[in-house]
């Protein structure tokens, strides 16, 4: 089956500096799969030369088959990859229903439609509902997005990346400043995102990693270092070093 994602050779340099070096990685349909690594490993250049914010010196990126390498980042995002952020980039005054609908809007390619009597648009408010809840946020719905819990608004971000029906989601540090007991909660709820999104997390909480994904890469100093399932990857004692080294 053709990989959701995947990227060949692909190489990133800033000047003599090798932060992405000949990384070939493929992440099937429908996977949870995680990028781990160090300090420094190149997890974000990753993201950035996937998602186009970077662009790569030489290799391929292809997402379902077909090479993106060279689009802008809105061209990938409308062929149907989607990211959130590390970084908190919600309107504060919006509610949720408010910024839910205005990205269903955005994916039907209207963005003006926040001034269109609500009464027209019945089914982007059910649609928005629906999502809400989906991700545990109907009680909040009504409330501004800076009045909710963090890890609410974290929820509610990952949310708006999924009514933009993302074929592949990517997941840059979901559970980034979320309270302990709240974490698995948001990453429990992206698990069980329907098996149609695949969905890449980069995340530092091993705990998290190991009962989210299904498959796990680890980078080391811009490259592939390892790859393999939760089994694999946690009893392997390279991969532990590297760690260590970190934590040392
Ligand atoms: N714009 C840049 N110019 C020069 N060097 C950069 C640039 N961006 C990243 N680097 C370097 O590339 C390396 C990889 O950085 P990157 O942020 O991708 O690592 P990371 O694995 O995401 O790290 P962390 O887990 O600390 O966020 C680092 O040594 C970093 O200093």
């Amino acid at each position: 089956m053709t990989a959701a994602l995947e990227t060949r050779n692909l190489v990133k340099r800033f000047g003599g500096f090798t932060a992405t070096n000949d990384v070939t990685l493929s992440v099937r349909q429908g996977a949870r799969h995680a990028l781990i690594g160090p300090n420094g490993a190149g997890k974000t250049t990753l993201i950035n030369l996937l998602t186009g914010v970077l662009a790569p010196n030489s290799g391929q990126i292809l997402l379902g088959g077909e090479e993106i390498s060279r689009l802008p980042t809105h061209a990938r995002v409308g062929r149907g990859l989607s990211r959130t952020f590390q970084i908190n980039q919600l309107f504060g005054d919006f509610t949720p229903l408010d910024s839910m609908m205005l990205a269903i809007g955005e994916r039907q390619g209207h963005g003006g439609m926040a001034w269109r009597p609500l009464s027209r648009d019945r089914a982007v408010a059910d649609e928005a509902a629906a999502l809400l809840k989906r991700f545990r946020l109907a009680d909040a719905m009504g409330v501004a997005t800076t009045l909710l819990p963090y890890g609410k608004q974290r929820l509610l971000e990952i949310a708006l990346a999924i009514a933009a029906k993302p074929k592949v989601l990517l997941l840059d540090e979901p559970a980034a400043g979320v309270p302990e007991e709240e974490r698995h909660e948001v990453l429990s709820l992206v698990r069980e995102l329907p098996a149609d999104v695949t969905v890449v997390l980069i995340e530092h909480d091993m705990d998290l990693v190991f009962s989210f994904a299904d498959r796990i890469s680890v980078l080391a100093q811009g490259a592939l270092f390892a790859e393999g399932t939760v089994a694999e990857i946690s009893k392997d004692p390279q991969v532990k070093a590297i760690y260590l080294g970190e934590d040392a």
